[in-house]
């Protein structure tokens, strides 16, 4: 019994239980009465004056509340409760006899337990008199303390199952051969409560309430029976009902998941979430109406997640995030999101709980999972529900999910799905009329997010070009920091000048040693290891961050996330760019998650246990696995990722996309620049003969080469940790070609080389393995020995490591990976430097491309990034030399053979003679014409 009555109370309870009997003394002695099943007597005069109805009313099978000596009992407080909310009720009758394991709980009756005389077996079942032996509860009664609460204040009513005796034979059976009426629980007197059971229907109330209500509509006509009542608001989030007392009523209320009785007031309260339900169900009572709660009307027929008034409030919902774990749970499971829209119940068999599930509207069963799958709209339902069963524990949904769905879960009336055009009205008209539709919806979804996002797109789809005009919407909180591979910080300063025409030249700082300023520039670009070096700067505090190449930040324990993190953490826009962000192993998505919603998981244990699949070892936790990938993915494009595919856009997007990078300068060491600096001064006085300059010229090529060498190679590394799988790297020289095979040996990553050495017979398999093993990443090619007649359509990715005077040369290297076979966008992306000779060959490149593609002999043109490399001639004495370049070669009427003879220089000068000197010669094997000359040349020598 609990002890937390007052006397008032109590004192009440015991009056109620004596007018009860006085009553029921009273009908036995009334002639005609007596045969008849209590719940078919509905007598007015035993109304109360404010309506509700004492005396007799259904009774709850097996005679609950008999005493041993048959003489009902005033109801104890326990059991003027809901049975779930600590009720000691009997075990269903296929469990042991005083069995007390959690399994043989219920957390609240079914509701024939009160309003049917029958256990709800079968349909013919409650044509009979109970076969099963009857119960009672005897003298135990559970305490308060000794009744464990669940969030939600019911308790775990399996520690309150205590000791039951059979009931004295039919002692207490009415003429029917049913059990007699019992006590009202809200305002009879009556005894302790006793329950039969269903062995199987779980949710079974819904149904036998509807079975009930059909019984009571034969028998009492609405006009003569129906009972007037109203809701009204109880706190917060819960409404009450106002109303007298019927059967069927109760029967149905306790049905509901969230039923709470209250003794002191004998009224029933329910959360706001289940009220549509609840209304619904009153609609189809013949006996009895409720004026709706104040504010709605037959809103109640409206499903709660259309209505403000009916849904669950956010915090409600989050509140079934904690305090969901059940110690004498039997049966557990989780819940999983598997869609937008829906989500899954991924647990083991209970009856009870399927019963539950069958109860669900949107409820689907897929035979080849075995799992339960339902709208989010009926999760609150569904988890009240589950909740009061004590044997069943579900691992509700995350916190990061109910909150980003909180629409689709009916918390919020907002609907979530369009993403609005953003206005960027203030934003360079160049950039906004530039953007591709899909670029444009994703500036639309950063700015829907508020400037932080995860701006995911494949490789090659122009992220920058979407980040730069991100930022710019949020210009007004400049100084803009964006972080990126040191390798393309010079590629970030043009591309913003070249997509903001309206910035001052002097906007950009581009950071190259530890020293520079972080924050001199309005735009300060800046390398992931230099960042890590400047600690003292980091205190400075930025609104608006980029990050290219967001997933070098995967490591926590790296310097480079340790200094990024509390930058980003502290920004007002975060925009994060990664085309491989590792959805398959969520550990490593971790930090950049925290980056843009530091609140989702602020713990990465909990983001381990649910996606890492985090399982506890001998030396610690590990969290390398994966688990719920699917529920992250929704999670993510739902709040902060939008990711497209190559293949979902690559209707807008040309066959191939060329771009232009501009490699470090510092990359060069001082000697080599001063070098090349020489040699520029020299060439631009000119030569007397046209030998002279071309040889010139040559040199200045091969400086070049030696001065870009660090460079490629970390631009090549750069590539490699950004996930490109696969993609080719064309150059000229010999060391070129030799420190990029080095480098990818010394890395380990499986590469094919063909050039001049390689024999025509070993191209074909070379080509052949590269186009179908996962294990070669990169094809390493010699523009001149192999821009013709192989195949490496399995790249998409063509990176030039150095130029070549003949763009024709230069497109056919490019269409070994843009041929028949490629399903893709291909991307070229030329590296220039800036101080080489580069800086004369590429306008004349990019100009003679032009030329083609006007006569429709080259697909693409260079993008808008790859033309901003104008400022290359700027310069006056730059100009000669370009024109000297012009003079030299592009009036020459053969250029591979100008190529080839430069190769047999490159192998000349080099003391390894053997490659270049072989790549020549076999060059020369395919044509005899060129064999000739190339044998002449070499003679020469
Ligand atoms: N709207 C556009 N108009 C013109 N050129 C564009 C446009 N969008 C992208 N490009 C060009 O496409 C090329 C690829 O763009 P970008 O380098 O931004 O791709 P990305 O998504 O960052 O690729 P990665 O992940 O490989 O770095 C660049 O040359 C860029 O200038």
């Amino acid at each position: 019994m609990s002890s937390g009555l007052t006397e008032e109370q109590k004192r009440r309870i015991e009056e109620n239980r004596q007018k009860a009997l006085a009553r029921r003394a009273e009908r036995r002695a009334a002639p005609g009465e007596g045969g008849r099943p209590a719940s078919q007597r509905l007598d007015p005069a035993s109304l109360q004056q404010d309506g509700r109805r004492v005396g007799s009313c259904h009774q709850p099978p097996g005679g609950q509340g008999q005493q041993k000596d048959g003489v009902e009992k005033g109801p104890s407080p326990v059991d003027a409760h809901p049975p779930a909310a600590g009720l000691c009720g009997v075990q269903p009758n296929n469990y042991p006899q005083g069995s007390n394991q959690a399994g043989a709980t219920r957390p609240f009756p079914p509701a024939d337990a009160w309003s049917h005389p029958h256990p709800p077996h079968s349909g013919a079942q409650h044509q009979q008199a109970p076969q099963q032996p009857k119960y009672y509860l005897a003298s135990k009664n559970p305490t308060e303390a000794s009744c464990p609460r669940f969030a939600d204040g019911e308790r775990t009513d399996a520690h309150c199952r205590t000791e039951y005796t059979p009931l004295p034979s039919d002692s207490m059976l009415t003429d029917a051969g049913r059990p007699p009426c019992g006590p009202c629980p809200e305002t009879c007197g009556g005894s302790s409560v006793s329950h039969f059971y269903s062995t199987v229907q779980p949710f079974a109330p819904l149904k036998e309430a509807k079975v009930q209500k059909r019984d009571s509509s034969a028998v009492h006509s609405k006009a003569r029976c129906a009972l007037k009542g109203r809701c009204v608001r109880h706190g917060e989030d819960r409404f009450q009902v106002e109303v007298g007392y019927s059967a069927e009523l109760i029967a149905m209320f306790k049905t509901v998941p969230s039923r709470s009785y209250d003794p002191a007031t004998k009224m029933w309260n329910f959360s706001l979430e289940d009220y549509c339900h609840l209304m619904k169900e009153v609609k189809e009572l013949s006996s009895v109406t409720l004026a709706p709660l104040e504010g709605t009307d037959a809103a109640s027929q409206v499903p709660f997640s259309n209505s403000i008034t009916t849904s669950p409030t956010l915090k409600t919902l989050l509140k079934t995030c904690s305090g969901w774990q059940k110690p004498s749970a039997i049966v557990k499971g989780k819940c999983v999101l598997i869609s937008r829209s829906r989500f899954e119940v991924d647990i083991g068999y209970d009856a009870e709980m399927i019963g539950v599930f069958k109860q669900m509207g949107s409820r689907n069963y897929d035979m080849k999972t075995r799992k339960w799958s339902f709208l989010l709209e009926d999760y609150p339902r569904l988890m009240g529900a589950i909740q009061s069963l004590p044997s069943i524990e579900a691992e509700p949904l995350p916190k990061p999910v109910i909150q980003t769905f909180a629409a689709q879960l009916g918390a919020t009336t907002t609907c979530a799905a369009d993403i609005p055009d953003a206005d960027l009205s203030a934003v360079d008209s160049k950039i906004v009329a530039g953007l591709m539709p899909f670029q444009r919806e994703g500036v639309n979804f950063a700015i829907s997010r508020e400037g932080r996002l995860l701006l995911a797109d494949d490789m090659g789809l122009g992220k920058t070009i979407q980040a730069i005009c991100i930022a710019a919407y949020y210009q007004k909180e400049w100084p803009l920091l964006v972080v990126t591979p040191s390798s393309v910080r010079f590629t970030w300063a043009e591309a913003f000048h070249r997509w903001l025409p309206s910035l001052s030249p002097g906007s950009t700082n581009v950071i190259v040693t530890g020293k520079d300023s972080l924050t001199s520039g309005l735009i300060n670009i800046v390398s992931f290891d230099l960042l890590s070096k400047m600690d003292k700067q980091l205190k400075e505090t930025f609104q608006v961050i980029i990050v290219d190449e967001s997933h070098f930040l995967k490591n926590i324990k790296t310097a480079r996330c340790r200094a990024a993190m509390p930058l980003l953490k502290a920004a007002k826009r975060v925009i994060l760019l990664s085309g491989t962000p590792a959805l398959s192993r969520p550990a490593e998505l971790y930090t950049q998650i925290a980056a843009v919603r530091p609140s989702f998981f602020p713990q990465f244990h909990s983001f381990g246990l649910r996606y890492c699949d985090a399982k506890k070892m001998p030396w610690g936790w590990d969290y390398s696995r994966s688990s719920n990938l699917g529920e992250l993915k929704f999670l993510l494009e739902e709040s902060i990722m939008i990711r497209r595919l190559k293949s979902e856009v690559l209707s807008q997007l040309p066959a191939k996309q060329r771009t232009v990078v501009v490699v470090a300068p510092e990359g060069i060491n001082a000697k080599t620049k001063a070098v090349l600096a020489a040699a520029t001064k020299e060439m631009a006085k000119g030569y007397k003969t046209k030998q002279e300059e071309k040889e010139a010229l040559l040199l200045f090529y091969n400086r070049t080469a030696e001065a870009k060498i660090r460079s490629v190679i970390e631009y090549i590394l750069d590539l490699l940790e950004s996930g490109r799988e696969k993609f080719l790297v064309f150059a000229h020289h010999k060391i070129v070609l030799d420190a990029i095979s080095e480098e990818l040996e010394k890395k380990r990553v499986g590469y094919i080389r063909i050039d001049g050495s390689t024999p025509s017979a070993e191209r074909q398999s070379l080509c052949q393995n590269f186009q179908v093993s996962e294990k070669l990443s990169v094809a390493v090619l010699s523009i001149t020995a192999a821009n013709m007649g192989v195949t490496l359509s399995s790249a998409d990715l063509v990176v030039f490591a150095e130029l070549f005077w003949n763009p024709g040369v230069l497109i056919q290297a490019e269409d070994r990976a843009h041929r028949i076979g490629q399903t893709s966008s291909v991307s070229i992306h030329y590296l220039v430097a800036k101080g080489t000779a580069d800086v004369f060959l590429w306008p004349m490149i990019q100009e003679k491309i032009k030329v083609l593609g006007a006569a429709g002999l080259s697909e693409a043109n260079f993008s808008e990034t790859a033309e901003a490399t104008d400022y290359f001639v700027k310069d006056p004495r730059q100009k000669t030399i370009y024109d000297l370049f012009q003079k030299a070669f592009a009036d020459d009427g053969d250029d591979l053979d100008e190529a080839l003879r430069m190769e047999a220089v490159d192998a000349c000068q080099n003391p390894d003679l053997g490659r270049a000197g072989q790549s020549a010669k076999d060059s020369c094997s395919e044509s005899p014409r060129k064999k000739q000359r190339i044998e002449d040349f070499f003679c020469k020598q």
